[in-house]
């Protein structure tokens, strides 16, 4: 379905800015993404934007976006159209994505309308509510008027209209209530089994990530670290026998990557980086004087991928 080929995105840097380009992502290349999937990551490690090239909302600088196997710029005319309807995004904040001054039944109606036209558009908008555990009763009410993770719900709803085959969901559960979360996995995997639909989940929570796992099974970890994909392959798997330093470093000692402390024992050095090394190179025990100057091409071990000179 999906099929990334040396992908960088380069933020900055133009003929009239003063900054120097930052690489949001650098040298990109995943194996062809068949199933539901984890983009997994801290702060900064260019989730959010591989979700949007993926999305076809950044043009990649450099490298090939392939959807169905077709090159997605290079055809970008029919196959931005393909994607716009196939490909569907869930953002974090349910409240900044509806219009607080219309009724979630009519956002949503406006998406049906444009899609299916006027015709029976609201039954259809009742059934999609139905679809993700809300009723008729919140085709009538103000966003202010539900709870996170109603909205979270209707949102959902909203994505479902032109019957995408992938969701991409950027942290859905990080702005609701502990108590909520997992209700919206169980309900993206519920979506997942029933419709032929897969959901690839940005998430720096692993214990978010762990649970859909277990919910959705056969899903594919792409771990990424400061812009560049370390580990590649099925989640739980990585999970449980990481190869990389830095996914070994998060399975030894964290939950959530949001609270990683840099100030702990594991950091070996603090020498500049070098854009072209490894970025995880300052922090890795395993680190050989090559990995300063030069990032590691993927080396694929038993059904996995990992970049690092360790494995070389
Ligand atoms: N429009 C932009 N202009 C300039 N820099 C950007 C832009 N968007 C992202 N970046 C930079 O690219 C890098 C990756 O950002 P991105 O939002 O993709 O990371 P993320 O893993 O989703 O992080 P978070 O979990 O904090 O959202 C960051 O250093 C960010 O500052």
């Amino acid at each position: 379905m999906i099929k990334l080929e040396k992908i960088s995105v380069k933020f900055g840097g133009g003929l009239l800015s003063r900054k120097r380009a930052v690489y949001a992502l650098r040298d990109i290349t995943t194996d062809e993404i068949t199933s539901s999937a984890l983009l997994i990551g801290e702060s900064g490690a260019g989730k959010t934007t591989l979700g949007k090239v993926i999305l076809g909302l950044i043009k990649p600088s450099e490298g090939t976006y392939y959807y169905k196997g077709i090159n997605v710029w290079k055809n970008k005319r029919k196959m931005l159209k393909i994607i716009r309807r196939e490909i569907q995004y869930i953002a974090q904040d349910p409240f900044a994505s509806f219009n607080p001054n219309k009724t979630v039944g009519e956002s949503i109606g406006y998406v049906v309308k444009k899609y299916y036209g006027r015709k029976n558009y609201k039954e259809r908008v009742i059934e999609l509510l139905k679809s993700v555990g809300l009723s008729e009763r919140e085709f009538y009410k103000y966003p202010h008027q539900l709870s996170g993770g109603q909205l979270q719900r209707a949102n959902i709803a909203r994505a479902l209209v032109p019957n995408p085959k992938i969701l991409v969901a950027d942290e859905p559960t990080s702005m609701l209530d502990a108590s909520l979360r997992l209700s919206i996995i169980n309900l993206l995997a519920n979506l997942i089994e029933k419709n032929d639909l897969k959901v690839i989940m940005i998430t720096h929570d692993l214990g978010i990530a762990k649970y859909f796992y277990h919910k959705v099974k056969n899903v594919k970890g792409l771990i990424l670290y400061k812009g560049r994909l370390v580990e590649e392959g099925d989640f739980l798997d990585i999970l449980e026998k990481p190869l990389h330093p830095y996914t070994k470093f998060l399975k030894e000692n964290i939950i959530d990557i949001a609270s990683v402390n840099r100030d702990n024992q594991y950091i070996v050095s603090e020498e500049k980086l070098n854009e072209n090394g490894c970025p995880f190179y300052p922090y890795c025990s395993f680190r050989v004087d090559i990995c300063k100057n030069n990032f590691p091409p993927s080396k694929s071990i038993n059904n996995r991928k990992v970049a690092c000179y360790h494995y070389a």
